[in-house]
């Protein structure tokens, strides 16, 4: 069977440093799935590999059988598979709805401004009405006509997820979503991925938040030092000894 998304003996070196050494996961199709490990171990830098960002030392990413590591992040989001920032990437000046219409042309051109530039009226309204619908599904669209840069924090974070969403991926790697929110934030973008999942949307998130993580992932896979450590559901990997010596080693408490 041909299995969704595979990381496949990847690795990554930067001069004489290897962030990322070997790495082979699975996601399956319709889960959300964590990748977890102390500082340093190179969740980022698999992150990167997977969303274009990087171009692998060797070893392979494939969605659903196609190799679609060593392709430009717009080649990949065409694919499907898109991924969220660590820190906000909207456009302060431009309304929530304009942030969304982006979204909708993400995986179609490199440079969003001339793919917009190049509407005609039909693909202004189609995309319009795609933007208000990723809006609607996070609970944005009563604001669609304020400027993004004065949202509340818990709304620049939903409109971050919208904006992926509206690009109708598969596949939506998150970031460190958690970042800098409130309990009450982190529970209603605990929500929202639940919401995506439902919708039938793959996640795969990388997260230090670990009682988010628990709550949240049918599967995580623990690395520490750039390689694989251990992978199962949240109990396992709760009680895993070596995922613990891992967070212990790095002065970090697994929740
Ligand atoms: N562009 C780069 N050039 C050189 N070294 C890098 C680069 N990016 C990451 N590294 C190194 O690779 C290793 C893995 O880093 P990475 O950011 O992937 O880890 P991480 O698990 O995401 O860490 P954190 O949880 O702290 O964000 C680290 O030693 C880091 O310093």
């Amino acid at each position: 069977m041909t299995q969704f998304l595979e990381v496949d003996t990847l690795t990554m070196r930067f001069g004489g440093l290897t962030a990322v050494d070997g790495l082979s996961l699975k996601v399956r199709h319709g889960e959300i799935h964590g990748l977890i490990g102390p500082n340093g171990a190179g969740k980022t830098t698999t992150f990167n590999m997977i969303s274009g960002f990087y171009k692998p030392t060797s070893g392979e990413v494939r969605l659903r059988g196609e190799v679609i590591s060593g392709l430009r992040m717009h080649e990949v989001a065409r694919r499907g598979v898109v991924r969220t920032f660590q820190h906000s990437t909207l456009f302060a000046e431009m309304t929530v709805l304009e942030n969304a219409l982006v979204g909708t042309h993400m995986a179609f051109r490199p440079n969003i401004f001339a793919a917009i530039a190049g509407w005609d009226r039909e693909d202004r309204r189609g995309a319009e009405a795609r933007a208000r619908e990723a809006l609607e599904f996070f609970g944005l669209h009563h604001l669609a006509g304020e400027l993004a840069g004065e949202l509340s924090h818990g709304h620049q974070r939903a409109l971050g997820l919208a904006v992926a969403y509206a690009s109708h991926p598969d596949v939506m790697l998150l970031d460190e979503p958690f970042t800098g929110m409130n309990p009450e934030e982190t529970r209603g973008m605990m929500g929202l991925m639940r919401k995506l999942r439902e919708d039938g949307i793959t996640i795969l998130i990388v997260e230090h938040d670990m009682q988010a993580i628990m709550g949240l992932c049918d599967t995580i896979t623990c690395m520490s030092f750039g390689k694989f450590l251990a992978e199962g559901g949240p109990a396992e990997i709760r009680n895993h000894p070596a995922v613990i010596e891992a967070y212990l080693g790095g002065a970090r408490h697994v929740a």
